[in-house]
């Protein structure tokens, strides 16, 4: 569903230049629900705008659904953003009209597309509020609707025009953590009952940890991924376990080039961290990594 292979975004300004993506890989199949955590600035809400064809990359290659998002003109954005992706923001009203109800608000995403609004595209907007989980609040305006519940519409509008992918910016980080489990679930639900590929973009730790796949941006690059050991639907009852070793297993991700960028907690506990040459051995099936000793180092920089 999606490949990205060293994508750059550079954002110019009159006096500078902000790297805010750089050689970044990334590869979600279809029908995957993952979830990119990384720090302020690491470049999450980027890819995300680049995904969604809000933007357009610097270099790189970008694919969404087999389609090319940088060969597209300005009219095939307008149609890849009508039917190809949905969106979701932390601030509901980006998607949400209040004065409107729910059952309003998503026909009037469906009518911007097919103008008229056919018996089936009711029953489908219906289909939706039940499926969110609002179908007793349908006819309540959205300014009636507590924050967690106008999430769920703006969920259901995401999805009016049946994307292949979902995107969610921070869907979570206006909501308190029952609620934020409750969004997590509705995008659970939809992506097994849909069948739609579903990336959440979050700061929330909380909510990570209840997601299988998990890939981790540093700097502007895919550093780590982590791989549920075993299925969340598996592991409710372990709902309060923090994110960690034991739930989940960290893969670094390699891109064609060979290059891996390792965990910063590795490069510290080695001392690794300012280093430009280390020690890379094959041994028994394994790469290993040792830092080069300092006399070996001081003889390096004589030869120079
Ligand atoms: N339109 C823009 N013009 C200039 N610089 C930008 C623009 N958008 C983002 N940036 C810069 O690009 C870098 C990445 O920003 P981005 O918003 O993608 O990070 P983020 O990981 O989503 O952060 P946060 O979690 O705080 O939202 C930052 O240094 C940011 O200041």
């Amino acid at each position: 569903m999606i490949l990205c292979e060293n994508l750059v975004k550079i954002y110019r300004t009159e006096e500078t230049e902000i790297l805010a993506l750089q050689g970044l890989d990334l590869t979600v199949r279809q029908g995957d629900l993952v979830g990119i955590i990384g720090n302020s600035g690491s470049g999450k809400s980027t890819l995300l705008n680049m995904l969604g064809g809000l933007d357009k990359p610097t270099a790189g290659k970008i694919l969404v659904n087999g389609q090319d998002l940088l060969k597209f003109k300005d009219r095939d954005l307008v149609e890849y953003r009508r039917s190809t992706v949905g969106f979701v923001w932390q601030n509901v009203a980006r998607n949400l009209l209040p004065y409107l109800t729910a059952t309003e608000n998503i026909e009037l995403v469906i009518r911007l597309k097919h103008r008229r609004l056919k018996t089936e595209h009711r029953r489908w907007g219906k289909e939706l509020l039940d499926m969110v989980g609002l179908s007793g609040r349908a006819d309540n305006k959205l300014s009636e609707l507590s924050g967690g519940e106008q999430q769920r519409v703006a969920i259901g509008i995401a999805l009016a025009n049946q994307p292949k992918l979902l995107l969610a910016d921070e869907p979570t980080g206006a909501v308190d953590t029952q609620t934020s489990d409750q969004i997590l679930q509705v995008f659970r639900e939809v992506n097994e009952q849909l069948g739609v590929t579903v990336v959440i973009v979050t700061h929330d730790m909380s909510l990570s940890r209840k997601v299988d796949r998990i890939i981790a941006i540093r700097d502007g690059k895919t550093s780590s991924e982590f791989i549920r050991r075993q299925k969340y639907s598996s592991v409710l009852d372990e709902m309060g376990s923090f994110l960690d070793q034991d739930s989940h297993e960290e893969f670094v991700v390699m891109d064609r080039a060979g290059r891996v960028q390792l965990p910063r907690e590795y490069l510290d506990s080695l001392g690794l961290q300012n280093k430009n040459n280390v020690r890379v051995e094959l041994e028994d099936g394994k790469i290993i990594i040792e830092p080069v000793k300092e006399t070996e180092e001081t003889e390096q920089t004589q030869e120079k």
